[in-house]
């Protein structure tokens, strides 16, 4: 399954690429103001950060909002408290799009992260095009060559990478490449299976000083509580956000 999502996605970037050669999009990447400093944003504090996701469908969940209007959506994730605001812009199993990601970075002020299945160059700038400050990687999704390049590539455009991994040897990976903000994703994205105890078995590995995210599944108070015990410095939330009352969600799990 994650290899189709990536080569689904892959396959996209080249159609829009026949329309916005790689030249025009660099371009524009390096013409948008500085991003959003997202490690500052991020930075270990008191109370456990949140990464709010505008999602509309998974392939694990099926569709779960309509979201007519993302940029509505995000302002009230910034109003609600969240640190940043995660935008899906896979568009065939999970109904994202660039435009969403554009709409949502006009709206808020706090840094924007770009979710997909991000496996070359063009799609990084892309991200940055439309206003990006942050670019999911997959480490499951990647060699490590490949990672190692479009992680560096990332932090030359000022952006921040989110390393996602899903195993020991995959945040053996995250640390190799120097990342200082990885997540753990409890949901496998080649089975769908979930493993909300990865995080604790894994947090103890990751370095001091690099910002851990714990991933997918958070659907109530005390999987936030489960996390934050576990270490995490913040959580990524999208099912019960897009769900429920953002705000009412937000100023719950922000308190813990
Ligand atoms: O809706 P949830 O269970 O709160 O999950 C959010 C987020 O973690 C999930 O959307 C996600 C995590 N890693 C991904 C990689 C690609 C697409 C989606 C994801």
């Amino acid at each position: 399954m994650l290899e189709q999502l990536l080569a689904g996605a892959l396959e996209d970037a080249n159609t829009r690429r026949r329309e916005r050669p790689y030249a025009d999009v660099e371009t524009e990447a390096l013409r948008r103001p500085a991003p959003l400093d997202a490690l500052a944003a991020l930075a270990p504090a008191d109370h456990v950060k949140v990464i709010a996701e505008v999602k509309r469908a998974s392939p694990s969940r099926g569709d779960l909002a309509e979201i007519a209007e993302p940029q509505a959506l995000a302002a009230q994730y910034e109003a609600g408290g969240a640190s940043v605001v995660s935008v899906l812009t896979e568009g065939r199993k999970f109904k994202g799009s660039l435009a969403d990601l554009e709409a949502v970075r006009k709206a808020v002020s706090i840094p924007v992260l770009r979710k997909d299945f991000i496996g070359d160059e063009y799609q990084v700038l892309e991200a940055r095009a439309s206003g990006a400050d942050l670019v999911l990687l997959i480490v499951a999704a990647l060699p490590q060559d490949r990672l190692v390049r479009l992680h560096a590539l990332i932090r030359e455009l000022g952006m921040t990478p989110l390393v996602e991994t899903h195993s020991e040897e995959e945040v053996a990976r995250a640390v190799d490449l120097g990342a200082q903000l990885v997540g753990v994703n409890a949901r496998d994205l080649s089975t769908f299976e979930l493993d909300r105890d990865l995080f604790g078995r894994v947090a103890d590995q990751i370095p001091a000083g690099v910002i851990r995210v714990a991933e997918s599944a958070v659907l109530s108070l005390s999987d936030v509580q489960h996390y934050r015990a576990a270490g995490a410095d913040a959580v990524l939330v999208g099912e019960a956000l897009v769900t429920g009352d953002p705000i009412a969600t937000l100023a719950s799990y922000t308190s813990v």
